[in-house]
């Protein structure tokens, strides 16, 4: 019998971190982080408070930078490129690297507008594209049924289950290669939370996703890496099941067994 030797497939990666350090002022916040994010998978980030988390997910569209007391050195290398060299386009990088963050922040506008934001600011004018670009991004997060009758309505009537859904809509509205959620679903009540993590499971297999999360069981649901940082050092990255089953570093363990944090 000829056996048929499949070829794993080989996975390219989104986000080559060497060596990544960051500081505010003299707080040394991220220590020599190297790893890499793949695409169309989601990695998790996990720690406990202050150990960097939401400070490495705001560097890989360089949102980080708004804040003047920051250093970096290192390499963050994305689509063949390394983003801390200064040459870098900020407006692409973020039309290409997208972020929803913990509360669903919807601009005080309408439904329609939140999600034609980008879109217009990247150029598009034609009513035609942007009504079929809100259309589908609102279809993408299953929001559309809920809110075609009444795009010109308030996005802050929304519930808050339905303001970050719209959120991510207006995320996916600029066609991004990678979406950053910060603590996506910290806001939310169970049953909205399981919708995002539903979605966030279909998106999976046209983005790829950094989700920084204080919820262990929603790292565990969702993602399939995981990484523990720990007073701005990278711990351990792995498969998720690994990482919650079989951690190679005790300080993992004593974290994802409740020992501390
Ligand atoms: N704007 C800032 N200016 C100065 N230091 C900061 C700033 N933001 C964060 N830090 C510091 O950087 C370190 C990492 O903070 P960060 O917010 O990234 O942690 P985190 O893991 O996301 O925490 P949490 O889970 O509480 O949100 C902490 O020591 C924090 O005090």
């Amino acid at each position: 019998m000829i056996e048929t030797l499949t070829k794993p497939a080989t996975k390219s990666a989104a986000f080559e971190m060497k060596d990544l350090n960051l500081w505010y002022g003299t707080n040394h916040a991220l220590k020599n982080i190297s790893f890499s994010i793949y695409r169309n998978e989601i990695t998790a980030i996990i720690g406990p408070s202050g150990c960097g988390k939401s400070t490495f997910i705001k560097t890989l569209n360089l949102m980080i930078n708004t804040n003047p007391s920051v250093k970096m050195s290192g390499e963050i290398n994305y689509d063949g490129m390394n983003i801390l060299d200064s040459k870098v386009d900020l407006v692409d990088l973020r039309k290409n690297v997208g972020m929803v963050f913990q509360k669903g922040n919807p601009f005080p506008q309408s439904i329609y507008n939140n999600v034609a934001y980008g879109p217009r600011i990247h150029g598009i004018k034609k009513k035609k594209e942007l009504d079929e670009l809100v259309e589908k991004s609102l279809k993408d997060v299953a929001l559309w049924d809920e809110v075609k009758d009444r795009l010109d309505a308030p996005a802050l009537g929304l519930s808050g289950g339905q303001q970050q859904r719209l959120c991510i809509a207006r995320a996916l509205a600029t066609k991004p290669d990678v979406l950053l959620m910060d603590e996506p679903t910290s806001a939310l009540d169970p049953i909205s939370t399981i919708k995002i993590e539903e979605l966030v499971l279909e998106l999976k297999k046209k983005y790829t996703i950094v989700m920084v999360t204080h919820n262990m069981q929603q790292a565990a649901r969702v993602s399939d890496k995981t990484a523990f940082f720990l007073m701005g050092e990278l711990i351990e990255i792995d498969a998720t099941d690994k990482i919650f089953s079989n951690p190679e570093k005790k300080q993992t363990e004593d974290y994802i067994t409740g020992r501390f944090g």
